[in-house]
């Protein structure tokens, strides 16, 4: 059997915490398969070199036999060359007096800076997956910035709202995460975000049981929404950093459904552009999606509740208001 050509895999903030936890699961051949050799390309800043050093130590000494070449960089013009894979880790943290909004001082101009050197030297069919928060933002920053790559190849990180949503559903019914399909998130990763049920439903054999009839509403409406929306800063108080497996754990998710395909709607931040649900062009807006052959398309036919509407409202103002502070911040 012939081997396969390696692909070009970057990530950026690599010395980091949620770095920490994707690099091993990647390298073991999970994402990509067990038998697609890849160049690991490792982007920080100075003070991260000497961890990037000692984790390159570790990858070592893992014998991960799928690793053909590994790159540490501070330079994002060198660590995206030829990148096939581009996982936007590389962004400040909130602490827990800050809402992730707080960080667009600080982290937006990274993404500027980013996009530039992404559209100069990264392949033009790169997937992006921004991960660094106001997620949404710094993703519409790089769409911005990286001109000569499609808007469709960035998306934000938005698959652990709805990993959460079905977390909190399989503990509320006492049901397998497994059996539980169509559930989904729309809008900001904020605690402005909207997880939908209403398409959701719970199947155990063939059996299809719609979640609405399964759980109250004034759950729905009510716990279950606040419960998603504060859990990135319960999991911050609790840990004194923020959400780092889980966080691994969603962008490999999302990637798979990106690459493989899926069969279901998945939540994904995408480009808003020509979407049928009345949210306005270019903003990076948490759609439930499907993929197919490396493509994903906004989900067409659902029928978004009036209060689902009002929430979409609250998002698009609040996404507008963070596309503004974030182009008043990086105009040249
Ligand atoms: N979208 C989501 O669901 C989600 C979930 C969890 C965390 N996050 C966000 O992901 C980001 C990273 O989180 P973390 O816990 O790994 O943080 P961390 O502080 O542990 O790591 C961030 C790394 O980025 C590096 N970095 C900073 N500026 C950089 C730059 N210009 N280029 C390259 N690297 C740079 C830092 O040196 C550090 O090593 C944060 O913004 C966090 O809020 C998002
Ligand atoms: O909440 C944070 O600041 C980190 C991340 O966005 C999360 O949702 O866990």
């Amino acid at each position: 059997m012939t081997q396969k050509e390696p692909i070009t895999v970057a990530i950026t903030g690599a010395a980091g915490n949620i770095a920490y936890s994707l690099i091993f699961r990647i390298c073991s051949g999970e994402l990509f398969g067990t038998d697609q050799p890849f160049n690991l390309n490792l982007i920080d800043i100075e003070p991260g070199m000497s961890i990037l050093e000692g984790l390159v130590m570790e990858l070592q000494d893992s014998n991960f036999h799928l690793i053909n070449k590994t790159i540490c960089t501070t330079d994002p013009f060198e660590g995206f060359r030829d990148a096939d894979y581009a996982i936007l880790l590389g962004a400040y943290p909130r602490n827990k007096n800050q809402t992730r909004k707080d960080l667009l001082g600080k982290n937006a101009p990274i993404f500027k800076i980013q996009g530039k050197a992404l559209s100069l030297v990264a392949k033009r069919t790169v997937k992006v997956v921004v991960v660094g928060n106001p997620v949404n933002t710094n993703a519409l920053m790089t769409t911005k910035f990286a001109e000569n790559i499609p808007k469709e190849n960035i998306i934000a990180l938005t698959r652990l709202d709805m990993n959460r949503s079905i977390s909190q559903l399989s503990r509320k019914l006492n049901k397998n995460v497994s059996n539980i399909k169509n559930v989904f998130t729309w809008g900001n990763h904020s605690a402005s975000q909207f997880v939908d049920l209403s398409n959701g439903y719970l199947l155990e054999g063939s059996k299809k049981t719609p979640l609405t009839q399964l759980v109250e509403e004034e759950w729905i409406y009510g716990k279950f929404q606040k419960t998603n929306q504060m859990r990135g800063k319960e999991v911050l108080l609790k840990r004194g950093r923020s959400s780092a497996g889980s966080a691994a754990n969603a962008i490999i998710d999302c990637l798979k459904s990106w690459i493989y395909g899926t069969e279901n709607y998945v939540s994904m931040g995408v480009i808003s552009d020509n979407n049928p649900y009345n949210v306005p062009e270019n903003l990076i807006f948490s759609f439930p999606c499907t993929c197919k052959n490396g493509t994903w398309q906004i989900a067409k036919d659902l029928k978004p509740n009036d209060f689902c509407k009002k929430m979409i409202k609250k998002n698009v103002e609040e996404l507008v208001e963070e596309r503004r502070i974030a182009f008043e911040l990086l105009k040249d």
